[in-house]
């Protein structure tokens, strides 16, 4: 038998508030966050950033314990995985491969290379597929593999998204049920899923399906759940100034208690574990939006982390992707290299006038970031 392998992909974190600043540099940084009229100006720009956004985020993490817990709990679900995996009469080594923080992709495929890894199966931590996440990351594994003639020998397959499997919809699903069963109102409480959003360039011009994916997802969740409760979908986590996807959640929070919602039951759907964005985001800020509003009961669900179902529906997905078809990098979405990303809906490409006044611009800026990077030898570029 050949000697399996799995490896989990997520986004990762700092994992102490001095690491906040470079892995908030690493994500801009990254062309699938931010893409620029010219590579060039990337690094600064992410920089530029990084540094104005990175003493709000520190603040952010401090109200969470100083850091973000994802790599434990990824390590947890990887831990768990490998014992499900055995269960199933299937043994394989299962590694994770961070995009932004450590452990990152690289370390992940050194150690693949080093156990002599001959069949790997890519599962990203991501129920849905987005270009800024399951995308940024194979996009990087591509462009290891076709420098690495080592790694061209290994059978892998990627799943790129695996929202409507159906173990994970029943997890989903009694997470949600043990939390509404705690309400003071089981029957009437509002269930309402809260997602990360994307910028709405990423959907209508780079052609990513992750809102399509979540709008799926969180209707198959209410099925699966089977009860009459009324549910609503939203999107967290805007940053800048660009228009992303909506409703926003606070704005949706607002709406719902204005028409009389007494108690909600909050999911974050598109996050398989705890961290920032629930801990902080949707447990303080959104919380206190909805006390404010009106709403008497936020219940939050808790994000799914080593739940046993949660942890046989990765298992299940991984198993399936063995018997599947291969599927390559090269078949998953990608963006154009032209495509519009955050955060630039508003700028003209090619030569017009509005262009070339903010390539100008924009030069002088990454000139004059470039050389005071330099000159205070910060900032940590990955690939
Ligand atoms: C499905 C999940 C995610 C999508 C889609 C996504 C897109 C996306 N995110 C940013 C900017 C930031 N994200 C940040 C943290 C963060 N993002 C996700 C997931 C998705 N991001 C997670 C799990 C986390 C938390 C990591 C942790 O610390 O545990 C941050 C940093 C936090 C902050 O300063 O707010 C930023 C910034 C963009 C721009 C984007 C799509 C273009
Ligand atoms: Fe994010
Ligand atoms: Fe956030």
């Amino acid at each position: 038998m050949a000697k399996l392998g799995v490896l989990l992909l997520n986004l990762g974190g700092p994992d102490k508030l001095e690491d906040v600043r470079p892995f908030l540099y690493n994500l801009f940084a990254d062309p699938e966050i931010i893409r620029l009229p010219s590579p060039l100006f990337q690094a600064p720009l992410a920089w530029l950033i990084s540094t104005l956004r990175a003493k709000k985020s520190q603040e952010n993490y401090k109200k969470i314990g100083g850091g973000s817990p994802i790599r434990r709990i990824t390590e947890a679900q990887a831990q768990s995985l490998k014992l499900q995996l055995q269960q199933l009469g299937q043994e394989a080594n299962v590694y994770i491969g961070m995009r932004y923080w450590h452990p990152f992709t690289e370390e992940a495929i050194a150690k693949i290379k080093k156990d002599a890894i001959e069949e790997l199966v890519i599962l990203p931590l991501y129920p849905q597929f987005s270009i800024s996440t399951t995308g940024s990351s194979l996009r990087l594994l591509d462009r290891l593999w076709q420098r690495d003639p080592e790694l061209q020998k290994i059978k892998y397959t990627v799943v790129p998204s695996w929202y409507d499997n159906a173990i994970y919809l029943q997890s989903m699903a009694n997470l949600i049920a043990k939390t509404i069963d705690k309400v003071k109102n089981p029957q009437a409480a509002h269930v309402f899923f809260s997602a990360h959003g994307v910028p709405v360039s990423y959907i209508e011009e780079a052609g990513d399906p992750y809102q399509k994916e979540i709008e799926t997802c969180a209707a198959l969740i209410m099925k699966t759940l089977n009860r009459t409760n009324p549910y609503k979908l939203a999107y967290q986590s805007r940053v800048g100034p660009v228009e992303w996807l909506q409703p926003y959640t606070d704005n949706a929070i607002k709406e719902l208690a204005q028409q009389g919602v007494k108690e909600l039951v909050v999911v974050p759907i598109s996050f398989v574990s705890e961290h920032i964005e629930t801990l902080e985001e949707i447990d303080m800020e959104y919380r206190e939006i909805a006390e404010h509003a009106g709403i008497e009961t936020f219940a939050r669900v808790p994000a799914p982390d080593i739940d046993p179902i949660f942890i046989q529906s990765l298992a299940d997905v991984v198993v399936h992707a063995l018997g599947d078809r291969r599927i390559s990098f090269s078949e998953t979405i990608q963006p154009q290299k032209n495509t519009k990303l955050y955060p630039q809906e508003r700028w003209e490409w090619g030569m017009t006038q509005s262009a070339e006044v903010w390539n100008g611009r924009l030069a002088m800026l990454g000139f004059l970031i470039l050389l005071l990077e330099l000159w205070l030898g910060r900032g940590q570029i990955l690939n």
